[in-house]
């Protein structure tokens, strides 16, 4: 049986840390962090996200601002709100929530954000350093940093390892295979294209699944005692439950936590991890602007 990661409660421990070094900024330089949340238009899903963000950065004494625009916004008057954010001294991240609406172009968007303020890690030149080997950019993107944080914390190294990330969107597969790289992973990504992914995943000793597949991944898919991170959130109907629908991930917890090493669930895993990185990133971007201007 696979250890279960418990994705809150380290999430919890990490939130008490960066609550600490909030109390501590505050005493030493009589400022605390700020984040400015973007939101545009007002799909359920982001409009939860958001509230999310939102909550615990009231929790960890950070400021946040929050900025909310309609639907129809025309993309220059986005621009014009992520330059004033950009001004804004006391706005150390900044986080658009995606998806934007289609007539909006996400990466002039997500272009615009100071490199300084980019907590989530999205900005082009950021990920271009991601890219590179000994470059670092200033935030490494949310979720990738919560999974391998989820491995280091749970004693599983990296180094040396064969990993699969399937999935190779920008905000998630892509960028965690980097990482994985740049920790000295032999890493593969399996995508939609890619035949017979099973025989690939394997191999693993690590997999981070982050397909969107409502459990694609069958527990005779993973290698014996390999650590296997789960990022899918997908929300399947479940007329048991009063809100209609239930969270799974990409993996099928109940025959995988049978064969694997170390396994996180969803809900409970990489979720609660990815909010408590980006307060973490924020934290960063703040320390460095009062260190800089002190
Ligand atoms: N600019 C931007 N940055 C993001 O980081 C970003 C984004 N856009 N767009 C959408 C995705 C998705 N995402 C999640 C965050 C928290 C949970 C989370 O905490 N989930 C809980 C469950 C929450 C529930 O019950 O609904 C859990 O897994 O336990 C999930 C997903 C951040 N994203």
């Amino acid at each position: 049986m696979a250890t279960v990661i418990d994705g809150k409660a380290v999430a919890q421990t990490i939130r008490s840390e960066i609550a600490e070094e909030v109390r501590a900024l505050s005493q030493k330089y009589g400022k605390v962090p700020g984040l400015a949340v973007v939101i545009v238009g007002s799909r359920k899903d982001s409009q939860s996200y958001v509230g999310m963000k939102r909550k615990a950065c009231a929790e960890l004494g950070i400021k946040s601002f929050d900025i909310d625009l309609p639907e129809q916004v025309s993309e220059s008057d986005l621009i014009k709100q992520v330059h004033n954010l950009n001004a804004n001294p006391d706005v150390h991240g900044i986080l658009v929530q995606l998806p934007l609406p289609k007539h909006i172009n996400e990466e002039k968007v997500l272009s615009e954000i100071s490199l300084d303020k980019d907590v989530d890690g999205f900005h082009p030149l950021n990920i271009g350093k991601l890219a590179m080997k000994d470059r670092d950019p200033l935030f490494l993107p949310c979720t990738p940093k919560a999974c391998i944080e989820l491995l280091s914390r749970s004693g599983v190294s990296i180094k040396g390892k064969r990993a699969v990330v399937v999935g190779r969107s920008n905000i998630v597969g892509l960028p965690a295979s980097l990482l994985l790289l740049k920790a000295d992973a032999t890493v593969t990504i399996v995508h939609s294209r890619t035949p017979q992914p099973e025989s690939i995943i394997r191999e693993a000793d690590i997999v981070i699944a982050a397909a969107g597949q409502p459990m694609m991944i069958k527990g005779s898919w993973i290698k014996p005692g390999a650590a296997v991170i789960d990022v899918g959130t997908n929300a399947v109907d479940d007329p048991t439950k009063k809100s209609g629908y239930r969270l799974v991930g990409d993996v099928d917890f109940a025959e995988a936590s049978k064969v694997a090493g170390w396994i996180t669930p969803v809900p409970g895993g990489v979720g609660p991890m990815t909010v408590t990185m980006l307060l973490h990133n924020t934290l960063e971007g703040a320390k460095r602007c009062f260190e800089k201007n002190h």
